[in-house]
This record gives C-alpha cells, sequence and structure tokens, in this order.
C-alpha cells in the first residue's frame, strides 16, 4: 500500500488523537538473513508499531534498501527512509526524514547532501518530512561521519536554541539523536524542555532499551520513538517497549 504523500498526516493525526508513536528502525546492513525479514517485520507491525524507518550509516547500498522495501510492502504503515547521504533514495519508500544535520561542521550535511537530493526526490516523489537532525552526547558512528559538534547530555539551553532556529526556518520535526547503540538515551528533561519551548513535534532515539526508559521518554514530551538495536537484538523486549509506548495517552 502507498502513503505517498499522506505520511506528515498520518502522523499529525495520531499525535493529535494523543499517541506516542513508535518508529521501527531496520539498518540494511545489520539485516544479514532477509528471509527472516518478513517475520520480525509483521511482529512489529502486529504490536502496533507505526512506521519503519529504513537507514544506516555504514554498508548500505540501493539494491538491498529495495529489497527490504518490497518486503515491507505489505504492511499499511508509512515506510520512510532514514539517510545517511544521497544515496538511499528510492521510489519505492513513502517518506523521506529530509534532514539538515543541524550542529555539524561541515557545510555537507547541513546543506550539501540536501541540494543534491533534492532534483532526485522530485522525480521519485518521496515525500518530505523536514527534520532538524540534532546529536547529543556521544553520538555514535552518524556523529563521527557527520562531523557533529555533539552537544552535552545536560546542555539543555544549547538543544533548546537549535531546536527553535530549526522552528524558525519552518522544519516540521526535530529528531534528539543519542546515537544507535548509544549507552545513554537522551534525557527527559531536555526532551520536556524542547516540548515545552517549541512547537516542532520531537522524535528521539538511540540507546532506547527498556519499557521503562521509553515509557519515562514518552511522558516527557517526545511524539516519536526509535528504537533500531534492540529490535536486533532482543526482539521480545522490542515488543515490549511497543506495547509500553501504546499504552500512553496524552491529553492537551
Ligand atoms: C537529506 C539527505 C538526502 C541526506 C541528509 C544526510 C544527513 C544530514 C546525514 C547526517 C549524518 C548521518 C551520517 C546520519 C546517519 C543517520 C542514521 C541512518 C543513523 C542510523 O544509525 P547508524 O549510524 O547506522 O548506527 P549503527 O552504528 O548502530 O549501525
Ligand atoms: O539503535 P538504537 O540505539 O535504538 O537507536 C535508534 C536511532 O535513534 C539511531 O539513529
Ligand atoms: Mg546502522
Amino acid at each position: 500500500m502507498k502513503l505517498k504523500g499522506k505520511v506528515k498526516n498520518y502522523i499529525q493525526r495520531l499525535i493529535e488523537e494523543g499517541s506516542v508513536l513508535h518508529f521501527s528502525l531496520l539498518d540494511p546492513d545489520k539485516i544479514s538473513d532477509i528471509s527472516k525479514l518478513y517475520d520480525i517485520t509483521k511482529s512489529l507491525y502486529n504490536y502496533g508499531t507505526n512506521a519503519f524507518l529504513i537507514g544506516g550509516t555504514l554498508g548500505i547500498s540501493l539494491d538491498k534498501l529495495n529489497k527490504i522495501l518490497e518486503i515491507l510492502d505489505d504492511f499499511d504503515i508509512p515506510k520512510i527512509i532514514f539517510p545517511s547521504n544521497i544515496n538511499l533514495i528510492t521510489e519505492k519508500a513513502d517518506a523521506i526524514l529530509f534532514m539538515s544535520l543541524l550542529n555539524s561542521d561541515d557545510i555537507y550535511y547541513v546543506m550539501g547532501a540536501q541540494v543534491a537530493a533534492a532534483p532526485i526526490i522530485k522525480k521519485t516523489e518521496v515525500e518530505t518530512l523536514s527534520t532538524g537532525y540534532l546529536i547529543i552526547g556521544n553520538g555514535g558512528t552518524a556523529a563521527h561521519i557527520g562531523r557533529a559538534r555533539v552537544i552535552p547530555y545536560d546542555n539543555i539551553d544549547l538543544a533548546v536554541a537549535y531546536s527553535l532556529a530549526a522552528e524558525y526556518m519552518g522544519m516540521n520535526f526535530i529528531y534528539l539523536e543519542a546515537g544507535s547503540g548509544a549507552l545513554e538515551p537522551v534525557k527527559p528533561e531536555m526532551i520536556r524542555t524542547v516540548r515545552k519551548t517549541t512547537s516542532l513535534k520531537i522524535i528521539t532515539g538511540g540507546g532506547i532499551r527498556t519499557p521503562e526508559k521509553a515509557t519515562e521518554i514518552a511522558t516527557a514530551g517526545a511524539n516519536i520513538i526509535v528504537t533500531g538495536n534492540i529490535i536486533e537484538s532482543d526482539l521480545t523486549k522490542a515488543l515490549k517497549i511497543i506495547e509500553s509506548i501504546k499504552k500512553i495517552k496524552i491529553s492537551e
């Protein structure tokens, strides 16, 4: 089922209904046995994950991405590209996080990749989700490759200043990223303050491994919680995380 052009509305509608969303991150490089992918993604779907994010920093190929998207075609939730560069754009996806790494020292990750990608995206008609990408704490591989000047975990003022700048530039989402496999996720207090001071929708991920942490982060004000590594290392735990997020209803 194709959801191109409808993804932003789908996300907004769920948030307005008081839901916190869960996105399942699939890294093409980490999927060694593609024959097992259907069963894994079916469980994630059945437990209520709201979208598939597909992307990774190292070892990715368009061919593998397309194969994964074909397998996901059965599920009527969005398939969203999470790009590390311009080589991961395909018309088989519904949408792409059209992101600028706000705290990069390298203009390529702030504006160069976006310019190079724009004409390709126009041709594929993949929907763009305008996203400020902000790397916090250790930041993992994405911080290293993206030459991020990482924001310390406790520097809430800096995270708020970047988020406000993203809002004033017209972006819709801010992705507070601790880095895939981070020892510590982004702190709830940082999420709470960004939520209070901006109207951006908050995506967060990196190091979320337990239902308790996910609940804490969701109740602090995250709109979308991303988990990646835990799907690969402990699927049962990942499903429990989804279950715990589904239970939350935000009333404002
Ligand atoms: C808009 C377009 C087309 C590109 C933007 C490109 C930008 C801004 C990239 C930012 C820097 C970067 C390298 C981001 C990577 C984001 C990502 C896919 C993270 C997933 O985690 P991994 O880095 O694969 O973690 P592992 O080390 O666990 O595999
Ligand atoms: O793999 P994990 O640690 O869940 O991180 C998810 C995501 O935020 C990485 O970009
Ligand atoms: Mg990866």
